[in-house]
């Protein structure tokens, strides 16, 4: 078991919607509606903490409407150590059509003041001169408005300061950001990095040339994820590819973080390289079956583990073909 800090500057209410079909411009009946305390960063400690690490969760939460948050934290095993802000953490919507479709509606946030930025990086200078620091720290998800991508990279960079691998997991101008950054790791999916990469990263080679290139500036940990097409991973340990299984896309929301939670598991635990993304794999296929985040504890998940397909490409070894 290790602690982990799990940051989400921009944490959110995902209202989850099941439709047979999204009609836009007319009203939809949803088969069901399920709201979750959520954000990048919740999703990952979620996972971490029902593996059995010792999770905190931290960053910014609106006081005017932290109740599902304050309730949900003990149930879902973690610690809280958010900063409360003055109003509410946003509901981003989320409409998962029959078809597997999703179409996600992400709120901008509340505002940040420099008040709460320094109370926040107090809170977690706390926790890393505490008797047992974390072993690792996780940022993930957008930024809201306040933090700009200067503020951002100084807070990459205060974090990776501590004794404590770094793992970011964003999209946009703050991908690039966090890139600059260097830190341990980085888990965008193959669109998120096309900019970076400056073309398209339809295919395995690309995705290769560009995980190799992430590794290469300085990335220990470079994790390309693409959907049902499996992931890229290249660092130390060698280059590695994976494919999830196949299962039912019922609602791939939380995939990708449930994915980032697994990889961090698995290195952790000392798993073997193999072990660590054959795990990650299969527990993020595990998460696109139903709403929410990956479990482990899924009565078929041995059986998921044994139908994800890894194998290392810069040498002749292939591991656990077993479909
Ligand atoms: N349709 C799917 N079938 C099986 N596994 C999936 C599917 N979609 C996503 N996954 C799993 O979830 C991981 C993360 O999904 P991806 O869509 O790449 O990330 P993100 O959610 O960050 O966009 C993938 O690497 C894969 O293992
Ligand atoms: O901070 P962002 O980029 O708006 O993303 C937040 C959304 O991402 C999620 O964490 C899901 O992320 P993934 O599908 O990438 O795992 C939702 O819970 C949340 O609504």
């Amino acid at each position: 078991m290790a602690r982990v800090i799990c940051i989400t500057l921009n944490p959110a209410l995902d209202l989850a919607f099941n439709l047979e079909a999204l009609s836009l411009g007319h009203v939809n009946r949803p088969t069901s509606a399920q709201l979750e305390a959520a954000g990048k960063g919740v999703n990952v400690a979620r996972v971490l903490a029902s593996l059995g690490h010792d999770v905190t969760v931290s960053g910014f939460l609106g006081q005017d409407n932290d109740a599902p948050f304050s309730l949900a934290f003990p149930h879902y095993g973690v610690k809280d150590a958010f900063v409360r802000v003055p109003g509410n953490t946003r509901i981003n919507a989320k409409l998962a059509e029959q078809s597997g479709r999703v179409t996600d509606i992400n709120g901008p946030g509340m505002p940040i003041e420099s008040t709460h930025l320094n109370t926040l990086l107090e809170t977690l200078d706390g926790l890393f001169q505490s008797a047992t620091p974390p072993q690792a720290v996780v940022v993930a998800g957008s930024l809201p408005p306040g933090i700009d991508q200067h503020t951002f990279g100084e807070l990459l960079t205060t974090l990776k300061h501590y004794d404590a691998p770094l793992w970011v997991d964003t999209s946009g101008p703050s991908l690039l950001t966090a890139i600059a950054a260097k830190p341990a790791a980085v888990k965008p999916n193959e669109t998120e990095l096309a900019d970076w990469a400056g073309s398209a990263l339809k295919t395995d080679a690309q995705r290769q040339t560009a995980a190799e290139r992430l590794h290469a500036s300085g990335i220990e940990n470079a994790l390309i994820s693409a959907g049902a097409e499996g992931v890229l991973w290249v660092s130390r340990q060698g280059v590695w590819q994976s494919t999830p299984p196949s299962v039912t896309a019922t609602n791939t929301v939380c995939a990708g973080d449930t994915f980032v939670a697994g990889m961090l598991h698995g290195l952790l635990s000392h798993l073997a390289p193999q072990d660590t993304l054959r795990f990650a794999t299969a527990l993020s296929a595990e998460a696109v079956r139903h709403v929410g985040v990956g479990s482990a504890h899924a009565d078929d998940f041995d059986s998921l583990q044994q139908q994800t397909w890894v194998r290392r490409l810069d040498d002749t070894i292939t591991e656990g073909a077993t479909r």
